[in-house]
C-alpha cells in the first residue's frame, strides 16, 4: 500500500506547536472549524525539556486533552531522537506520546510549517514589496532571515501543496557589483566561501556591517543586528545605512535565485524575525532591483510577487491549516510519525 504522502486525519484535539531556537509556540485545535485556542509563548530556555514546556505552558492551563500533536521544529528530523538547533531540547516523540498522553505525533521542519502557512496566508498577514498585480495561484518560495536563514518551496502541483524545504540558505552568495568587490574579501568566510547564510541572518547582519567598515578604514561601532538596523532604518548612521541596504540587495538576489529554482510565479515570501523589523528597507528599490536583476529571466521575475509575511504566528497558523485538511498538502510524514 502507497503510505507516501500520508494524508489521515490526525485525531482532535491537535495540539500544534511551533518551536524555535529562543521560543516555542503552542494552542490547540478543538476540531476542523474552530479556530485554534492559542497560550502565551514560552521561552525555551526556562524549561529543562519540551514536556515540561506542555505541562505546565499549555496542559495545565485548559480543561482540553489533546489526542493527538504536530511540532515544526529547527532541525533536521532523521531519529527517534531529535536534537533541536540553538535550543537544549531533544525531542523524543515515542516517549512524548506515553508522558503526555496522545496517540500521534507528527515533527517536521519549522521552514517546512512556513511553507504550510504561506499556501493559507491571507492578504492581510502579509505586505506585499513592490506590485505585481494579478497573481495566479502557482509554487511559492519562503525564505526567513532570523538566527539563521531558512528556505523552503512550496511546489503547487494536481492542486495540492507539497512543502520542500532543503538547505537553500548554504548556497553560494557573490559579488557582483565594484562596491560588492571592496566588501566581499572582508566577510567572515566559512570554510572558506560566502554562502548566503553568512550575511543574511542576525550574525551576518554583524559581518556584513563589519566588512563594510573595514572596507572603508572605518572603527565598527555596533555589535548587535537589532542597533544596526536601528541606526540604519533612522538614518543615523551611514555605514549601518549601507550595510541595511545592501543586505537589501542580497537578499533580493538570493530571493530572485530561489523564484528561478522554483519556478516560483506565486511568490517569494519573506519569513523570519528580521523581515518584518527591517520592512521600511525592504520597501527602498534595491530589493526589487536585485530581485528582477536576472537575465534572461528579467520579465519572469517582474511578474513575480514579493511578500514580507506579517502574521506573528505564521509557522501555527501553517500546521493549523495542514492539521485541519491534510489531503490539501503533500507532507511526507513517513519516519516523521509516531502512532499506535
Ligand atoms: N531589530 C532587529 N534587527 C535585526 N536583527 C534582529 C533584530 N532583532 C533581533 N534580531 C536578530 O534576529 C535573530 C532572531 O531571529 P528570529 O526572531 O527569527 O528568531 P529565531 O530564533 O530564528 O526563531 P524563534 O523566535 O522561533 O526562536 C537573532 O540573530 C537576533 O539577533
Amino acid at each position: 500500500m502507497l503510505k507516501y504522502p500520508d494524508t489521515d486525519h490526525q485525531p482532535f484535539p491537535i495540539l500544534i506547536g511551533d518551536i524555535g531556537g529562543t521560543n516555542a509556540r503552542f494552542s490547540i485545535l478543538i476540531d476542523a472549524y474552530a479556530e485554534p485556542k492559542d497560550f502565551p509563548v514560552l521561552k525555551t530556555a526556562d524549561f529543562p525539556n519540551i514536556e515540561d514546556a506542555i505541562q505546565s505552558g499549555v496542559l495545565d492551563k485548559t480543561s482540553l486533552q489533546p489526542r493527538s500533536a504536530i511540532l515544526a521544529v529547527a532541525g533536521p528530523i532523521a531519529a527517534q531522537e531529535i536534537p533541536l538547533t540553538n535550543c537544549h531540547w531533544v525531542l523524543r516523540p515515542a516517549n512524548m506520546r506515553q508522558s503526555l498522553g496522545l496517540e500521534d505525533i507528527i515533527v517536521i521542519n519549522d521552514f517546512e510549517a512556513q511553507a504550510l502557512a504561506v499556501a493559507a496566508l491571507s492578504e492581510d498577514s502579509r505586505e506585499e514589496i513592490g506590485s505585481v498585480g494579478k497573481v495566479q495561484v502557482a509554487s511559492r518560495v519562503v525564505l526567513g532571515p532570523g538566527t539563521g536563514l531558512g528556505v523552503a518551496g512550496l511546489v503547487h502541483v494536481q492542486r495540492r501543496w507539497i512543502p520542500v524545504s532543503g538547505e537553500g540558505g548554504h548556497v553560494d552568495l557573490g559579488p557582483r557589483t565594484e562596491r560588492d568587490l571592496s566588501v566581499f574579501p572582508h566577510l567572515e568566510r566559512i570554510e572558506g566561501r560566502v554562502s548566503a547564510e553568512q550575511v543574511l541572518c542576525g550574525r551576518g547582519l554583524v559581518n556584513l556591517y563589519r566588512a563594510v567598515c573595514v572596507a572603508d578604514g572605518v572603527k565598527p561601532t555596533f555589535g548587535d543586528p537589532a542597533d544596526i538596523t536601528t541606526a540604519g532604518l533612522s538614518g543615523s548612521d551611514s555605514v549601518a545605512v549601507e550595510t541595511l541596504s545592501l543586505f537589501a540587495t542580497y537578499l533580493g538576489r538570493v530571493a530572485g535565485d530561489l523564484a528561478l529554482t522554483f519556478m516560483a510565479r506565486g511568490g517569494v515570501y519573506l519569513a523570519g524575525g528580521i523581515s518584518q523589523k527591517i520592512l521600511p528597507a525592504l520597501q527602498k528599490p534595491e530589493f526589487r532591483a536585485a530581485f528582477e536583476d536576472k537575465a534572461p529571466h528579467s520579465a519572469l521575475l517582474r511578474s513575480t510577487p514579493t511578500y514580507v509575511v506579517t502574521h506573528p504566528m505564521a509557522a501555527l497558523a501553517g500546521l493549523a491549516a495542514y492539521a485541519r485538511t491534510p489531503t490539501n498538502f503533500g507532507v511526507a510524514t513517513e519516519g516523521r510519525r509516531w502512532r499506535g
